[in-house]
């Protein structure tokens, strides 16, 4: 029989397709055409096509009268166009792109922030974040119309009046431990009494309201400076700043100050309390009847809470942008409870240390892991001046807590949150956390965290302040909303490609680079098996271990240190022990952990090693140089985001002309293609660029490469089919508490499942010239063939110096 006979006896005949399949061997390409064919990818790609609209942008643009405003005379001075629904469309290219962007990140939500074009939407939440960081209703319109290209429309006007109109009247502070609601305008909180939902939650008997004097505001001070920089420095820093961010935002909010501390009248506050755990209900009703409520802590004003001998030690210089996001949360001498939002490894940690800084109280920072909480001890004492006794590890297998009246805590969200079997010294430590006011909780990796769970924190926890940390507020349960009243709104979000053009973190090339399946593979993915079967089949394609195997070898020669990523165990062993690579997951033993990593960071025999997903986060190994990633979860971008974060921090970031690299790696015509462009749409809508690899030359004729021969990927295939349906399950972290809560399929539809791609090759990512590729994006292309030899030499140049190497990891 023809091989092409044979093929499709296989297709046919599935008790006897394996060894039918294997016959056909001489002409894979034919089988798997036909293969393909069976499953129509055809008639999908139909079906998805006939969903779209004719082209990419004008459904962007439907239904939009506003678009047909005519366009000011000077419009191309203007670099906003601002449409019917709120959403705003920034070009990056204009003169006062800069003063735009920091306007608009205090005022709406951006969206997508690709080289060109900026989008950005506004929100309820984006205009409540604004009008809790100082800003009027009237100053947003006015700026708006005036860097809009057309005049604004009546509907926006109307739903900016309507929204900020509301907000800011009344807040929510912490007194004694006791929670209140407090107004200036006594009006506000009997509109708040009147819904039963409230009024069900006061806690106080008073018939009316409580009145009292007001407390006088003080003046604005940068956290954390003057003992860092000395008082000139604190001075020269303020007025660079206030120079530096021609931003209306900035000098508003200085001038607002200055009319602060000349407001001296007596003014009257009026207040009802609540009952503590009905916090959240509170805030999340006063939320949903259009009242949002704004956290603030007066600090300096605060005389019941001891203060905190804390200040940052000179050598801690925080960078412009770390000082953006804490000008948000403080200002008037008091810190406003929100998120700040920078990308991974820009420095999160130091902008909670400083905000600790600032407030001078008793400070809560809660992380996902007891290596976190060591990890963040050791910045603490890194950064600032505090005394060693005052700052406390609450983990397993720390329980202390600090001897004075103020200190710090660091703690996990378990170690709070979990009641059942504490033990004698956990409950004593809890109850040192119960009886006391804070003056600052840091919530390290918020997105991460349930509702429900954040809610037993803060009924744990008296905080007057909370700062959430995060690098993507992205959660596939579209529960990111919660942490708007969980938290506060957002403060601050970083534009991730501007750091990185900056050199405050790495900068990256991805790219995805397709597998085809073999034939044998494609064969038994084909049939009806289980959705884990299929999934280990295409993670254990063997085209898919050698592109691998070749990446590796290929990085390993150019001087890189790689991690290889794998969610599921038995393909990361599989993998791992055929290479003959080190490997760590959860049930890796610590000492074997730290081993491995040492090894990895210090030893220039070890340049690859495998992790499963107990290293997407935290991980601070700034070695790193190149990601590969072979197994992930299904579509969810913020794993890809998190894993991307791993190399943002590379040391050789700012060496010239260094390029990180992240690749994924796909088996072409199965569903890992789907989940891929899924996973990718946020690292897109932060500018990113993923180029898709068809094909690795070079990898056909490398006769060294694993499952080279039938025999051997026969017998690969015999394993696969012979595993337990449980080898194909992602792993499951004992203790990582949010594994299972947020376990994404990536199924349900959000907006920009396709990620902008172009195609290229490896050659090309690299600036090496030894491999082809296709090309689909050729402006992209041409520009990186121009770098392509000065970044080469200069990499391999670099690459001869070797760095000191002396970090600890993070989470492992
Ligand atoms: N202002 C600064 N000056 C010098 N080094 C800094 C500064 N800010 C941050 N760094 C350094 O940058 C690195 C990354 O910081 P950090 O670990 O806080 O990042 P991160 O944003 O928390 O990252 P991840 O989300 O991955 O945990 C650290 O080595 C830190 O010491």
């Amino acid at each position: 029989m023809p091989p092409k006979r044979k093929a499709q006896a296989a297709v046919a005949d599935e008790d006897s397709g394996l060894e039918d399949t294997v016959e056909a061997e001489m002409s894979d390409q034919e089988t798997y055409d036909r293969l393909r064919s069976t499953f129509d990818v055809k008639a999908m790609s139909r079906a998805a096509k006939a969903k779209q609209p004719r082209d990419a942008a004008s459904f962007l643009f439907k239904k939009c009268d506003q678009w047909d405003a005519p366009l000011k005379p000077d419009h191309a001075n203007r670099p906003l166009w601002v449409d019917d629904a709120g959403r705003i469309i920034l070009e990056s290219f204009s003169p006062i792109f800069k003063d735009a962007q920091d306007f608009l990140i205090n005022i709406a939500e951006p969206q997508s922030r690709v080289s060109r074009i900026h989008e950005y939407s506004l929100t309820t939440h984006s205009l409540f974040a604004a009008i809790s960081i100082g800003q009027t209703g009237k100053e947003i319109i006015d700026t708006l119309e005036r860097y809009s290209k057309t005049a604004l429309s009546p509907t926006v006007i109307k739903f900016i009046e309507k929204s900020t109109g509301s907000f800011g009247k009344a807040k929510i502070v912490l007194k004694k431990t006791l929670s209140y609601i407090e107004s200036d305008d006594p009006a506000i909180l009997q509109r708040l009494l009147a819904d039963n939902e409230i009024a069900s939650c006061r806690a106080d008997a008073t018939v009316g309201l409580i009145t009292e004097v007001a407390p006088k505001i003080g003046v604005m001070a940068i956290p954390g400076t003057k003992l860092a920089a000395g008082a000139n420095q604190v001075a020269q820093q303020v007025e660079a700043t206030a120079e530096e961010a021609l931003a209306p935002s900035d000098n508003d909010m200085i001038a607002a100050l200055r009319e602060d501390d000349e407001d001296e009248e007596i003014a009257q506050v009026h207040s009802f309390q609540i009952h503590s755990e009905k916090r959240e209900a509170v805030v999340k009703r006063c939320q949903d009847i259009g009242l949002p409520l704004t956290e603030e802590y007066d600090y300096e004003s605060d005389q019941h809470n001891a203060k905190l001998d804390i200040d940052l030690r000179p050598h801690a210089q925080i960078r412009y942008y770390q000082e953006k996001a804490l000008g948000k949360m403080f200002s008037n001498s008091r810190a406003r409870s929100g998120i700040i939002v920078l990308p991974c490894g820009a420095g999160k940690t130091l902008v909670g240390i400083t905000a600790a800084c600032g407030v001078k109280k008793s400070c809560m920072v809660l992380c996902t892991s007891a290596m976190s909480a060591v990890q963040w001890r050791a910045e603490f004492l890194k950064w600032s001046n505090i005394s060693s006794d005052d700052i406390a590890v609450f983990t397993s297998e720390n329980k202390t807590v600090f001897p004075g009246n103020a200190g710090i805590i660091i703690s996990t969200y378990t170690m709070i949150t979990s009641t059942r079997n504490r033990s004698h010294d956990s409950e004593k430590v809890m109850k040192f956390i119960q009886d006391r006011e804070w003056g600052l909780l840091i919530a390290d990796e918020v997105h991460v965290v349930p509702a429900q769970i954040f809610k037993k924190v803060t009924h744990e926890i008296a905080s007057h302040a909370k700062l959430g940390l995060t690098a993507t507020l992205l959660r596939e349960d579209d529960k990111i909303g919660d942490l708007n009243f969980l938290i506060g709104p957002k403060l601050y979000e970083a534009n991730w490609q501007e750091l990185s053009e900056q050199g405050h973190i790495a900068k990256v090339q991805c790219a995805e680079v397709w597998c085809q399946m073999t034939p044998e593979f494609y064969t038994e993915w084909l049939k009806p098996s289980s959705v884990q079967k299929r999934a280990l089949l295409a993670v254990m394609n063997p085209r898919k271990f050698q592109a691998c195997q070749f990446l590796i070898e290929y990085h390993e020669r150019r001087g890189d240190k790689i991690i290889i990523f794998a969610d599921n165990v038995f393909a990361l062993e599989k993998y791992a022990k055929k290479l003959g690579k080190a490997y760590i997951y959860g049930d890796t033993p610590q000492a074997e952990r730290l081993r491995i990593l040492e090894n990895f960071q210090h030893n220039d025999q070890v340049n690859t090693i495998f992790l499963s997903k107990i290293g997407d986060t935290s991980l601070d190994l700034p070695e790193a140089t190149c990601l590969i990633q072979i197994s992930s979860h299904y579509g969810s971008r913020r794993q890809e985001a998190q894993r991307l974060g791993r190399i943002l921090r590379a040391k050789r970031r700012n060496d010239e002309g260094f390029n990180a690299f992240f690749y994924s790696l796909v088996s072409k015509d199965t569903d890992e293609m789907y989940y891929s462009s899924k996973r990718q749409a946020f690292l897109v809508d932060q500018g990113y660029a993923f180029k898709v690899i068809t094909r690795l030359e070079g990898m056909e004729l490398n006769t060294n490469l694993a499952f080279y021969t039938p025999q051997d990927r026969r017998e690969l295939l015999m394993d696969i089919l012979l595993s337990k349906e449980t080898d194909a399950d992602t792993e499951n972290i004992k203790g990582d508490m949010f594994g299972s809560t947020f376990a994404s399929t990536g199924r349900k539809g959000r907006r920009k499942a396709n990620g902008k791609r172009t195609a290229g090759t490896l050659s090309e990512l690299s600036g090496g010239q030894d491999m082809a590729y296709i090309e689909y994006n050729k402006s992209r292309n041409k520009e990186l063939n121009k770098k392509a030899k000065t970044v080469n030499n200069s990499f391999l140049r670099k690459l001869q110096t070797t760095s000191s190497k002396k970090r600890v990891a993070k989470e492992l």
